[in-house]
């Protein structure tokens, strides 16, 4: 654990051309914390990954992560891990060709590649199914492959886009063990974008709430509920921050989420 933040945003916007995407956002998060960023569809979570993983230039405002300026994106891409929303596995490799694929990619010394393999498959419960094809995998065991490929270069910050979207309920708490266990192991930072409240109040040591492109609310998921009042929920701080009907649009639809294992066949 280190007093230097995992990352730091300060005063940061990004436009599509007309369209402010983020718009002004400010934000810590500790190193060592499962840190949640929550939104609605549009709000701006993933213009803000994509920034912080160094994937789009940072035109207004800073980012450090680890005290380190993203415009140094060779230094930062090192301390990183990014699982993006996209499928980054392969179905044609099988499950130990895929991570074997980024270990080559990362630059992972050949003396080492061989055991690193097995240890992110094995952080990730896939040791047992490492040589079949990714095809023959289902969703929840596509996004732990994911996560191993993710883990391969050691990162000190993993990041999330939407791990568990289409998932059914028991993928979803396989894919969140083997978060938490890695980050119990490892001490490594954690920030994730997910539209499940139930996964954020669970897994998430803190969230912030985004709307618009901007912070409308950071805390432990405790502290946003006390602050809205007694025996509020998550979705209630939620709606009272948004103004959106999670139900209503403002919150994507899982059932039109895309479904993992059937677009790598
Ligand atoms: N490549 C792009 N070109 C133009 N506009 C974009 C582009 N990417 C995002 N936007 C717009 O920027 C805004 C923020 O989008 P962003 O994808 O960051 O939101 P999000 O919170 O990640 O949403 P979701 O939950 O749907 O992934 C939206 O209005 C979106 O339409």
């Amino acid at each position: 654990m280190t007093d230097v933040p995992a990352v730091r945003c300060t005063g940061l916007r990004y436009s599509f051309g007309e369209k402010a995407a983020v718009d002004g956002l400010d934000l810590e998060i500790p190193a060592g914390e499962v840190f949640g960023l929550l939104g609605p569809n549009g709000a701006g979570k993933t213009t803000t990954i994509r920034m912080i993983t160094t994937l789009l230039p940072v035109t207004h405002g800073k980012i450090d992560v680890f005290g380190i300026d993203v415009h140094r994106r060779m230094a930062v891409r090192r301390l990183i891990g990014y699982v993006p929303q996209q499928l980054s596995a392969d179905g044609t490799l099988t499950g130990r060709e895929n991570v074997n694929l980024f270990a080559r990619l990362f630059d992972v010394p050949r003396r080492q590649r061989k055991e690193q393999v097995e240890r992110a498959l094995d952080a990730v419960g896939l040791t047992q199914d490492a040589d079949r094809q990714a095809s023959g995998y289902s969703g929840g065991m596509i996004r732990r492959l994911e996560l191993a490929q993710a883990l391969i270069s050691s990162p000190r910050l993993l990041i999330l886009d939407e791990p568990t979207i289409g998932l059914d309920p028991v993928a979803r708490s396989s894919v969140w063990e083997r978060i938490e266990q890695i980050r119990r192991e490892t001490g490594m930072t954690v920030l994730v974008t997910t539209h499940y409240m139930d996964e954020a109040e669970q897994y998430c040591e803190r969230i912030a709430l985004m709307h618009r492109g901007r912070i409308r609310a950071l805390g432990t998921p405790a502290e946003l509920e006390a602050g809205l009042g007694a025996g509020s929920t998550l979705d209630d701080v939620f709606r009272a921050m948004t103004g959106d009907q999670l139900d209503g649009g403002g919150i994507r639809d899982v059932r039109s989420a895309r479904r993992t294992a059937r677009r790598l066949g």
